[in-house]
């Protein structure tokens, strides 16, 4: 089955009466989905770092270049499958991590939602260590399509060992190691409503599950939540180096991948220290306002790796958006804010809603611009507008 056959699934429900049960773009479904989200969850997704200036400009980037179509190539066929580490993969999409994934379901549970979207698409899911529910029962929603686990790593190295030993146990596929985040950037919106203390001590359950975090506490976090909490935070931020790249190789033999490089030199010397795959993300603007967008490093990235996989996210938004990523290079691409918001409006349906129709943009355009295969979208495919 093609992916633009979505389109003609929901044309077949019109004919027969029924309208479509969710919002077609994105832009109708972010104020939907934030009106029905809790105000401290709401605050929190949205935000970005200080003015959301870099936030928007990764969005508006994807602006300045246009696809030039090809005419008589005819693409009634279209593979929009990929090679990553090793496995097949239907296409290019994967749900980037988003940590509070679990609150923005209306049961709680919205990172078990999410898995199963995956499981029902195909598009896999990078869980982050901030789950609501533990990784090992994510893992479990994956059915065949493969999960990865998003560490942010702690500075007692024995827990960070120990939760990608779990993640490795749970049959996660790969280790997104998050580079960018060991201190919260500034966010107004949080700052404005004192969110973050308030949200934090809902997605420790990968900490307080882990037998070395219980074992570093005088009492279980059932009996002193507070003291968990302490403890988290304590321990949370660790503001890595490259010395400790060969630490991290070393405790997995897992796809190891390295989230939010941006600058060619660090594509380096990710490289020299052995990493599997490079991720090239600004954390969706949420973290250093004043940054370039995300897309427009996308190339010097994608050159430095020179063969190595890079992940992009940042500002994807549409196909197109899909599609314009990959002509410049990248091998995956991810999304934060949209399945989030699909998740906070229809639940595992949205999510699932949110990425078919993703991947039916996609597919559709490469119908009708003539670009069959992932191949085909060379950088040639695109050009820059001045
Ligand atoms: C609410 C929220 C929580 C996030 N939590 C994490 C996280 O736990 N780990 C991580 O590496 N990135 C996290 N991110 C960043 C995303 O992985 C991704 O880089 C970003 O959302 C992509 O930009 P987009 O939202 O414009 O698609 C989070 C993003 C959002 C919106
Ligand atoms: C300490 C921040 C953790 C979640 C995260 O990555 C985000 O909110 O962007």
């Amino acid at each position: 089955m093609a992916y633009g056959d979505y389109q003609d699934e929901i044309y077949m429900d019109g004919l027969r009466g029924v309208v479509p049960r969710f919002p077609m773009t994105y832009d109708e479904l972010e104020p939907l989905a934030q009106a029905a989200m809790p105000a401290s969850v709401r605050s929190y997704v949205m935000a970005g770092a200080g003015d959301e200036r870099t936030q928007r400009a990764n969005v508006t980037a994807f602006e300045r270049w246009g696809l030039v179509p090809r005419m008589m190539v005819g693409a009634t066929d279209r593979d929009l499958s990929v090679d990553l580490f090793g496995m097949r993969l239907p296409s290019p999409l994967f749900m980037a991590p988003v940590g509070v994934i679990g609150l923005c379901a209306q049961d709680g549970h919205g990172d078990l939602a999410t898995a199963r979207a995956a499981a029902r698409t195909g598009v896999p899911m990078v869980a982050s260590t901030l789950t609501v529910d533990p990784l090992e029962e994510v893992a479990a929603e994956f059915g065949a399509t493969p999960g990865f686990f998003q560490l942010y790593t702690p500075t007692d190295r024995e827990l960070a060992e120990s939760l990608v030993h779990r993640a490795e146990k749970a049959g996660f596929k790969g280790i997104v190691v998050t580079l960018d985040t060991w201190i919260t950037g500034w966010r107004p919106r949080d700052l404005a409503v004192s969110n973050f203390p308030q949200l934090r001590g809902n997605c420790l359950t990968n900490y307080t599950s882990d037998p070395v975090f219980r074992a570093r506490l005088a009492r279980s976090p059932e009996d002193d939540p507070a003291a968990a909490v302490a403890e988290w935070v304590r321990i949370f931020g660790n503001p890595l180096t490259w010395d400790d790249l060969s630490w991290l190789r070393s405790i997995t033999d897992l796809p190891l991948i390295l989230k939010g490089i941006c600058h060619p030199d660090d594509v380096r010397r990710a490289k020299d220290g052995g990493v599997d795959g490079i991720y090239c993300s600004n954390h969706g603007g949420r973290q250093a306002n004043g940054g370039l967008p995300a897309l427009d490093v996308l190339p010097s990235v994608v050159q430095a790796a020179d063969g190595t996989p890079v992940l992009f996210d940042s500002g994807v938004r549409t196909g197109a958006d899909i599609i314009k990523a990959i002509a410049l290079g990248a091998s995956a691409v991810g999304i934060g804010r949209p399945y989030a918001y699909g998740l906070a409006y229809g639940g595992e349906a949205g999510v699932v809603h949110v990425l078919r129709s993703l991947l039916a943009e996609a597919d559709l355009i490469m119908a009708v611009d003539g670009y069959p295969t992932l191949a085909d979208l060379a950088p040639e495919a695109l050009r820059r507008l001045t």
